[in-house]
């Protein structure tokens, strides 16, 4: 069941500001979708936009297959936890949680049973006394989270809640957040520009640019086949190598560098063409079995703990690779990389060339 459909949507803030441009999207019952792009890419007006808190320029929004653009954003059945915590600094945590249902006329019994009820599944029973300065930032995103929680809504907007938090707090909450999601059963929505959310978060995942969805797809497919240039530079880090080659007869010439396509790629990729080629940094390997070689210089490695990230030079250009920690760090070393491995990406339009459906 599509819960929530944007069609055709459109949003400008002035003469020369297009934040969404053309914007198709069907989000499901029950996904935890996550839209994930850098700063200014229009991610929080997407978000306002199906809150209602602006009015879109054009296009369609409908909720449960009715069309809402009209209604304002408390008759809209989401709640939205925003990057800032803005609580009520004078109000104790049961009074923040309670303060909707307050609102709502609720008897004072089922308020207090509610905010409980929150209270416990977000291990906040020990804080409900204390005011939002006597918590630390994970405690207080919490009850921010709860506060939407509590309205019992069935649709939730999350934009970068994480934000303000420090990196242990943030892989906690994200966990949480999860959680949250499988025992609550409601649609979630999340906004960031941080992909290790994007990619352990999501179910379904949109990568967005200047306004536009460049793709959509599980983390997986993301990852592993990028649309086009820029989800294959944004999605991954350290980020994918990219090197301009041309393809000729089943030969790809970088530089002054050629290697022989595989036997059974063969034919695929066989019309000449300008292609920038991709390699992710965990894809180059030491031993040489497969069927490109790279000869590179190694500039400088860093200690990651359990690997190295080496950075080191290929045909003038910058490569960064993932090392074990035993991998010799010479000045000069070979490394290969499985044909399957490497990425095309036509160099006009940046998008993806498939070698399967080269065929
Ligand atoms: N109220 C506004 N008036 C004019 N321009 C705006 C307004 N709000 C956003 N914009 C512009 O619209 C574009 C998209 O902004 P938006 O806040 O949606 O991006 P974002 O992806 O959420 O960025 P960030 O990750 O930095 O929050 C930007 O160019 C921004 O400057």
């Amino acid at each position: 069941m599509v819960q929530l459909s944007l069609k055709n949507i459109q949003k400008q803030y002035n003469e020369s500001i297009i934040a969404i441009n053309n914007v198709n999207l069907e989000i499901e019952d029950k996904e935890f979708l996550v839209i994930v792009g850098p700063s200014g890419c229009g991610k929080s007006t997407l978000l306002k936009l199906i809150a209602g808190l602006e009015p879109v320029t054009d296009g369609e929004i409908y909720f449960n297959r009715q069309l809402i653009n009209h209604l304002p954003p408390q008759k809209r059945d989401v709640a939205m936890v925003f990057q800032n915590y803005a609580l009520y600094p004078h109000l104790t945590v049961f009074d923040n949680l309670a303060f909707t249902l307050k609102r709502s006329k609720i008897p004072k019994q089922e308020i207090k049973q509610r905010v409980e009820s929150i209270a416990s599944m977000l291990n906040l029973q020990l804080y409900l006394h204390k005011k939002p300065h006597e918590l630390s930032g994970g405690q207080c995103q919490r009850v921010v989270i709860g506060r939407a929680i509590i309205r019992q809504p069935s649709f939730f907007l999350m934009d970068e809640p994480l934000s303000n938090l420090d990196a242990q707090l943030r892989l906690q909450m994200r966990v949480e957040i999860t959680k949250l999601h499988k025992e609550l059963e409601s649609t979630f929505l999340y906004v960031t520009h941080d992909q290790t959310e994007a990619l352990t978060m999501a179910t379904r995942l949109v990568v967005m640019n200047e306004g536009t969805i460049q793709q959509v797809g599980s983390p997986e497919e993301v990852y592993n086949k990028p649309s086009n240039l820029f989800v294959a530079g944004f999605i991954g880090s350290p980020p994918m190598n990219f090197f301009e080659a041309t393809i000729n007869e089943n030969v790809i010439q970088i530089g002054e560098n050629s290697f022989e396509i595989p036997d059974k790629h063969r034919g695929k990729l066989q019309n000449k063409r300008e292609v920038i080629i991709g390699i992710r940094p965990e894809h180059f390997h030491l031993n040489l079995t497969h069927s490109i070689i790279f000869h590179v210089n190694i500039d400088r490695s860093e200690f990651m703990g359990t690997e190295n990230y080496v950075y080191a030079t290929y045909n003038n250009q910058p490569l960064i690779t993932r090392l074990p920690l035993n991998a010799p760090l010479l000045n000069s070393i070979q490394l290969s990389v499985q044909m399957e491995h490497v990425h095309f990406f036509d160099k006009e339009t940046t998008n993806r060339i498939s070698i399967e459906e080269c065929r």
